[in-house]
């Protein structure tokens, strides 16, 4: 039965401490390069959130989501993959564990097919399947192509080093291609086509590496990295600044607030880790001192007016919503690839905004807020489209709504399984409701 979640807020000062989960980018990275490097490489503070578990469960061995020899999966009847022989491992809804594991499996010996939720089976990986073909890699396509299921088959044999790669669609797929890079046996020329969308994700991928003694050298829009072995040693994960954003964003939303979030560091891996510049603009300040960050709420009218996301797509929901909250009618560029996330988190935002009567209007790829039209409603209710980031984004406006209610309130487990626990603990009314 899913359980929906009823949210209530009855004052508007916040004082608390806050304990974040590691960041399941960091960790679904250190997991492969674990995995790649034959016991050298161990991964130290596992992320909770659902993707890096179950990252974790399948690359160390311990997963219920592999299903072996011609077991059926879920909502696979009719498929052809019900009758193969070959291992299938179900990655549900986690796009880097996809994303990563195309790339990791590509070069092993063992056949195996590589599906995910319905959503997953909507989200692109051509453009990675084509570099890996490229590469040497055996990979089919189950159903459609150009989207998962898909079949490795085993058998790499490295035609080339140098690939092209367009850079606009998904890091992810970069990452992924960059995390086999030392492994392969001629290294890797990456030329990196057009825009480079989400590079702080590249760059987290490289520092993670040069911390597993990988080496690289990235001139224009090349990457190279020549084979080489990893280092011993132990790559720690980071609390996640995606989740910390909705902190933020609940600081912003208060009439006081002075919260301390633990483990955060000002010198991140992570490109969200932007959410302290974003948010000064809203009169948040951070103060990193005992071992983590200090956000307090300074009153001050809000500076500025447009706000571009391309580097930081995961906070997009976080930042429009904020704005929405405060009639601030501020206009967002970058945020082409919204559209192939857990949803197209446009139409989910336009959908979701439209509620208060807030529009978010795209012309030339801008999109803007108007809160003329903006109402209170006495009761509303959030659809959260399998997204997590729908329903955390959209959590902080109990500060100024009487009461929300979430569909599928377990959908943040994704990145934050303990976000409503979290938030009752900082003193907002959580309660579950069978939907
Ligand atoms: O590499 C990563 O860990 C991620 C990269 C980003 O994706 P895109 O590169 O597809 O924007 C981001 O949205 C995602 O949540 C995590
Ligand atoms: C886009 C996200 O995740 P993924 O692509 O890994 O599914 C996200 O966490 O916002």
């Amino acid at each position: 039965m899913m359980q929906n979640i009823i949210l209530k807020r009855n004052n508007k000062i916040i004082n608390g401490t806050v304990n974040l989960t590691g960041s399941k980018s960091e960790c679904n990275r250190a997991l492969i390069i674990e995995a790649l490097s034959n016991g050298k490489v161990l991964v130290e503070n596992i992320s909770d959130a659902a993707d890096a578990v179950l990252l974790a469960g399948i690359l160390r061995g311990n997963q219920e989501s592999r299903v072996r020899n011609q077991e059926i999966l879920p909502g696979d009847t009719n498929s052809e993959i019900e009758n193969c022989k070959s291992e299938i491992v179900d990655i549900g809804p986690a796009g880097t564990a996809m994303r990563f594991l195309t790339a990791y499996y590509a070069i092993q010996q063992d056949e195996v097919i590589l599906t995910g939720s319905k959503r997953m089976k909507e989200r692109p990986i051509g453009v990675l399947v084509d570099a890996l073909r490229a590469l040497g890699a055996n990979i089919d396509y189950e159903e459609n192509d150009g989207y998962p299921p898909i079949k490795l088959k085993g058998g790499f044999k490295q035609q080339t080093n140098k690939i092209s790669i367009k850079g606009n669609i998904s890091s992810q797929y970069i990452t992924a291609l960059l995390l086999i890079a030392s492994s392969l046996p001629e290294g890797l020329e990456l030329h990196i086509e057009g825009d480079l969308t989400s590079r702080p994700y590249v760059e987290m991928t490289l520092a993670m590496l040069n911390t597993a003694g990988i080496k690289h050298h990235w001139e224009g829009n090349v990457i190279s990295i020549a084979k080489q072995d990893f280092a011993a040693t132990t790559l720690s994960v980071e609390p996640d600044w995606s989740a910390a954003s909705y902190w933020y964003a609940i600081a912003a939303l208060a009439d006081e607030a002075e919260l301390f979030l633990t483990g955060l560091t000002p010198y991140s891996l992570q490109g969200d880790s932007v959410i302290t510049e974003i948010m000064a603009n809203f009169g948040i300040t951070s103060q990193f001192k005992d071992g983590g960050v200090h956000l307090k709420k300074e009153n001050k009218p809000i500076s500025r007016r447009e706000f571009d996301l391309k580097e930081c797509p995961d906070l997009a929901q976080t930042v429009i919503v904020v704005c929405a909250a405060l009639n601030h009618e501020a206009s967002f560029t970058g945020l082409e690839t919204l559209k192939i996330k857990e949803t197209d988190r446009i139409l989910a935002l336009q959908t979701e905004l439209a509620k208060m009567g807030v529009k978010l209007i795209e012309k030339d790829e801008v999109y803007t807020l108007d809160c003329s039209g903006k109402f209170i409603p006495d009761n509303i209710f959030i659809n959260t489209y399998h997204d997590h980031r729908m329903a955390m984004a959209f959590a902080p406006l109990a500060l100024i709504l009487p009461q929300m209610e979430f569909e599928n309130g377990p959908v943040v487990e994704k990145s934050y399984p303990a976000f409503w626990t979290d938030l009752e603990k900082q003193g907002f009314e959580v309660e579950e409701k069978e939907a």
